[in-house]
């Protein structure tokens, strides 16, 4: 089977694109999404995402960590997504679509900064050294210091395997404060298993655990990550979270076909 593909990145975190209107794709096939992200054996990526009609919204969203397992929802990937309906024509400048996290909603504009509402925020866990959320995926969120020569493979997998989160187990991000609204962050990727140049979730996490606890007093957040700037705007009420909207850049590649 032939595949036509479309590479894009966000921020470094990167994703081959699907068109999976046709439903050609063969969902079920683990090994084989996990092969088309491998960066010696396939294409190379953090993630594949499947872009799919819907009759109630503009698409669908199907996303694949590159281990080849379908989870759970993913910022940047979502913003890439838009990025490649409005390439497709399947939209103009905003979208509504579905992922499994529900509906988002979203808007692109000519030098393709996309920003996307992600789901609301209802409930918040304050631990003494770290913040627990769920952003649509689940995120553990640490400020340490020294982020730039942290460990963030070694400590981060430790984290995610530990009995902290069960077998479901968690992505973890560490934080360092550079400035009064602003964040440097880098992130180990459940699903990746290694750290990745960016996550929209985590920086979402990151950015809503510095407000909750008093870090930061902005409604608009700055992250710095290894792949690039990123903000995070959101109102709230106590520890619920609402119009939350992950804001970058989200941009193509190149595009190929590859035999299977
Ligand atoms: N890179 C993503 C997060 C993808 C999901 C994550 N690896 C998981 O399985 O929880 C993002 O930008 O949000």
């Amino acid at each position: 089977m032939q595949y036509t593909f479309y590479k894009y990145q966000g921020t470094g975190n990167d994703f081959v694109m699907i068109d999976n209107r046709n439903n050609l794709f063969p969902k079920n096939d683990t090994k084989l999404v996990a092969r088309l992200c491998d960066r010696k054996f396939g294409i190379g990526a953090d993630g594949l995402i499947l872009l799919e009609n819907d009759k109630d919204v503009d698409f669908r969203m199907v996303y694949y960590n590159s281990d080849g397992n379908e989870s759970s929802m993913c910022g940047n990937g979502g913003r890439c997504l838009v990025a490649f309906a409005k390439m497709l024509g399947v939209i103009d400048d905003e979208a509504n679509f579905i992922a499994t996290d529900g509906l988002h909603y979203a808007t692109v504009n000519d030098k393709g900064i996309v920003s996307l509402q992600m789901k609301d925020v209802n409930s918040v866990s304050i631990y003494e050294h770290y913040v627990f959320m769920d952003t649509g995926s689940p995120h553990h969120v640490e400020i340490v210091e020294g982020l730039d020569t942290f460990d963030v493979k070694k400590v981060g997998s430790s984290i995610r395997y530990s009995g902290l989160y069960g077998d479901k187990g968690s992505n973890v991000n560490f934080v360092s404060p550079v400035g009064e609204n602003t964040f440097d962050v880098r992130t180990y990727e459940r699903g990746v298993e290694d750290e990745t140049l960016s996550c929209g979730t985590g920086v979402t996490a990151v950015a809503i655990a510095m407000n909750v606890t008093g870090k930061t007093n902005a409604n608009e957040v700055t992250l710095n990550t290894q792949g690039g700037e990123l903000k995070v705007s959101f109102k709230h009420e106590g520890d619920r979270f609402n119009d939350v909207f992950l804001t970058g850049p989200a941009t193509f590649v190149f595009k190929g076909e590859i035999e299977w």
